[in-house]
């Protein structure tokens, strides 16, 4: 709803719907009620419009565009129109956030004031839509077309400052935004409002080219998505047709995109990823009854791969860090990649090179444990090696602080062992980042048997703030994101050594949305570590493996990647791999036919008969073997809810968000379908374990149940 009170001969219309305000059709109504009131009112000189709480409005309510759910009137620019009519100057007072609809509203007030910290922005392309209450026909009229193309495709939000530079705000105040909102207010009383209202400016005129070029560009970089095309086409109206004509081509771009399957995937995404931070241990303990312990400063130990990403991470969100490495050269080795990745920030405009420099002084690059006395949570990125580990958390649960979180990024030890090598195995936890860990999004965090629930909750918090998408998950071999990709890849081997070209698996998938194929994917992070995780396993189980294995345990195995290692091909660092790199470290990928002669040699020397196989196939049995690993590892329990499986993928491996994610991907092919094609390929390919049906999908496929309902039945329901 909006309240409407009066300061003197000022109208102050508050939105007032928590947390966000978001425009529910009772904002929408109370907003249209009370600019009328305001208008109609004789003494009512001038209006300031604003958000109660922190926020003036994340705009639409997005719960609003769900399945079958139509948009009551009166829309935003019904309620907003009276702004345009209002002879009484209008003022949007803006405290935190004023997007998508919120903005619009603004956008529809004369002037528009906000505090320093505000923000602003479009960010509707992220959930598969446009600003569709005039907000691509307004912002050309105000910022021009140029700005406006970056700030819609992007769906960036814009801070105080540059809000200010680009005209869309008309000043920062720093006072109370409600009282500096009625003083602004009434210093406009009098003004010719002619030129502030919107629809009345002319637009410059822009050539057809800068639309060919930006619709080149926006392919390229958002490839797959519709929405940002759309917002180009909603802006270009607003250059060749009249306001009113142009508004109406928006909104009939807005219904088109509001009833597509990308846009109810990213709504999708959106909500799962909140619904994923909310978090449940099997104690019952959970995010709405744990608290985070005060993290102010933090360690990292281990300046390779991952520690250096990790440590950029904590220090450019303002968190001093101390960097410990076992000698100086190392030590040297990862603060140069981290000022090479801070150069790159700076070049790409995600930070000034002021901020980059703040950052570099809060890190204390160390070769001294003891440096670690004081800081309040640690996390170990040295070498994969249990030993080593477990070494390493009894020194440090000896030098740190008794209420210090220890972490450790494994990505496959048990986390229970290296706690056990502690007197806190409740502040021991998991967490997992994703290479390159200063980019890539997702958190796992992995809670052990003694993980407390102020600890998960502590480093959930970490997460947020260090602008990763934390998820839960408990111990399983690999954890629940690698272990998904375990049958994703075989699948992807077992397809070329039946006839799949690796180039024709990577096309595949790359139609299908994913960045990368697995093969490309497999050239970056290099083919030697998985012959080496393959032979250390080997080893432990006491299995000898090599190149003619075929069956391990009654499974069928592919080596053909271990071909290539033992050929001296290890991916882009030794220039070749599956692809051909030209030289090392160089990343165009060029389809090699040695690879081809390899793998005919290889299936020559197994007795591999050749078929054609087709993309659909290919799609089919990568995608459904890691769904089907998915619903086994929510069936164990290692997540509590399907949307964290999804967000796993969408931001640990770049599943396109506009597919919503490998459990949605399966709910939108109806489970009983998903789980037939499962049981057919378990039948046909007897010999692959991961073809085995998971039990909770059987299970949910005979019952329809949308995805939003599965954990209830999942939680009615354990014992499957
Ligand atoms: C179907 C037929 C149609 C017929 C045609 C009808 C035509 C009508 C024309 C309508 C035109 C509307 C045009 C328009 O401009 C559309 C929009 O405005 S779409 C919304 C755009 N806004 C966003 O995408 C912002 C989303 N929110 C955020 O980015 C963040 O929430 C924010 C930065 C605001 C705050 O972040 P933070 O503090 O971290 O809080 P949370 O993210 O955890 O959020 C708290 C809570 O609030 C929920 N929420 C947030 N935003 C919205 C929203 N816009 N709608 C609904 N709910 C929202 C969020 O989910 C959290 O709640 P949980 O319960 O935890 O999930
Ligand atoms: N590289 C990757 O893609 C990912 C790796 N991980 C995990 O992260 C951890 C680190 O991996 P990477 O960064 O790739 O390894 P890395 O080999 O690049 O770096 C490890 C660093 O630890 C340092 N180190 C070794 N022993 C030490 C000691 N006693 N004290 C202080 N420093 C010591 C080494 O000098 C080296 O710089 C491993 O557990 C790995 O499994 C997790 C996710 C992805």
């Amino acid at each position: 709803m909006a309240n409407y009170t009066k300061r003197d001969e000022v109208a102050v219309i508050e939105l007032n719907n928590p947390p966000v305000n978001a425009l529910s059709f009772e904002v929408r109504s109370g907003l249209q009620n009370a600019l009328k009131s305001a208008i109609d009112d004789q003494d009512v000189k001038c209006i300031v419009i604003h958000g109660k709480g922190k926020n003036f409005s994340a705009g639409a309510d997005i719960k609003e565009f769900g399945a079958g759910t139509k948009q009551q009137k009166p829309w935003i620019t019904d309620a907003c129109r009276l702004a345009d009519e209002s002879s009484k100057p209008v003022v949007a007072a803006i405290a935190g956030t004023a997007l998508g609809g919120g903005l619009e509203v603004a956008l529809f007030c004369h002037y528009r004031i906000g505090t320093p910290s505000c923000r602003v922005g479009f960010p509707e392309v992220q959930i598969g839509i446009l600003p569709g209450a005039g907000g691509t026909q307004r912002l050309p009229r105000l910022i021009g077309v140029n700005s406006s193309i970056d700030m819609i495709t992007s769906g960036r939000h814009v801070m105080a400052e540059e809000a200010m530079k680009l005209g869309i705000l008309d000043k920062i105040v720093t006072e109370d935004i409600i009282e500096e909102g009625v003083k602004f207010a009434k210093s406009v009383v009098g003004l010719d409002l002619a030129h502030r209202i919107l629809k009345n400016r002319k637009i410059e005129a822009v050539s057809p080219k800068v639309f060919d070029d930006e619709i080149s560009r926006v392919k390229k970089k958002y490839k797959g998505y519709i929405a940002p095309l759309f917002c180009l086409k909603a802006i270009q109206a607003s250059v060749q047709l009249p306001y009113d004509a142009s508004m109406e081509q928006e909104l009939q771009l807005f219904q088109h995109l509001v009833g597509s399957n990308q846009a109810k995937a990213q709504q999708y995404a959106f909500f799962a990823e909140r619904t994923s931070a909310r978090w449940q241990l099997p104690t019952g303990a959970n995010s709405q009854n744990a608290s985070p312990l005060p993290v102010k400063t933090a360690g990292v130990i281990g300046a390779g791969t991952m520690g250096a990403g990790i440590a950029l991470c904590l220090i450019t969100s303002g968190i001093p860090t101390v960097l410990v490495e076992q000698d100086q050269k190392f030590l040297e080795k990862g603060i140069k990649t981290m000022e090479g990745d801070l150069r790159g920030s700076v070049a790409l405009k995600k930070m000034t090179a002021e901020q980059a420099k703040k950052a570099m002084l809060i890190l204390k690059p160390s070769v001294n444990f003891e440096d670690l006395h004081d800081v309040d949570l640690v996390i170990e990125a040295v070498y994969e090696n249990l030993a080593l580990k477990k070494e390493i958390f009894a020194k440090l649960d000896k030098i740190c602080q008794p209420q210090t979180i220890l972490c450790t990024n494994t990505s496959s030890l048990d986390i229970d062992m290296i706690a056990e090598a502690t007197k806190r195995m409740d502040k021991v936890v998991g967490t997992h980042f994703f290479a390159p860990a200063y980019i890539m999004k997702l958190q796992e965090n992995v809670y052990g048997k003694n993980t407390s629930a102020e600890t998960v909750a502590t480093v959930m918090a970490l997460g947020r703030r260090i602008r990763k998408v934390p998820v839960l998950v408990g111990t399983c071999e690999s954890f629940a994101a690698n272990r998904m990709l375990h049958p994703y890849v075989t699948e992807a081997l077992y397809l070329v050594e039946e006839g799949a070209s690796p180039y024709e698996v990577d096309q595949v998938l790359e139609d299908f949305g994913m960045p990368m194929g697995m093969f490309r994917v497999s050239d970056l992070s290099g083919l030697d570590i998985g012959y080496k995780v393959r032979r250390e396993a080997a080893k432990r189980q006491g299995i000898d493996l090599t190149l003619g294995t075929r069956f391990v345990n009654g499974e069928r195995v592919c080596l053909l990647a271990d071909v290539l290692v033992e050929k001296g091909r290890l991916g882009i660092k030794s220039g070749k791999g599956w692809y051909n790199y030209g030289s090392p470290g160089k990343k165009e990928a060029i389809p090699d036919p040695e690879v081809l002669d390899i793998i005919e040699e290889h299936c020559r020397k197994f007795g591999i008969k050749k078929q054609k196989i087709s993309s659909q196939e290919i799609l089919e049995r990568m995608q459904l073997a890691l769904i089907n690993e998915g619903f086994r590892i929510l069936e164990e329990g290692i997540v509590s809810k399907p949307e964290d499986i999804d967000v796993i993928w969408i931001y640990g491996f770049g599943w396109p968000k506009y597919m919503g994610g490998p459990m949605f991907y399966a709910n939108e092919m109806k489970l009983k379908n998903v789980y037939r094609k499962i049981c057919d390929f378990h039948q046909k390919y007897p010999f692959s374990i991961h073809w085995t049906p998971s039990k909770l999908l059987a299970r949910l496929s005979e019952t329809d149940l949308p995805i939003s309902n599965w954990t209830s039945l999942i939680n009615s329901n354990s014992k499957l």
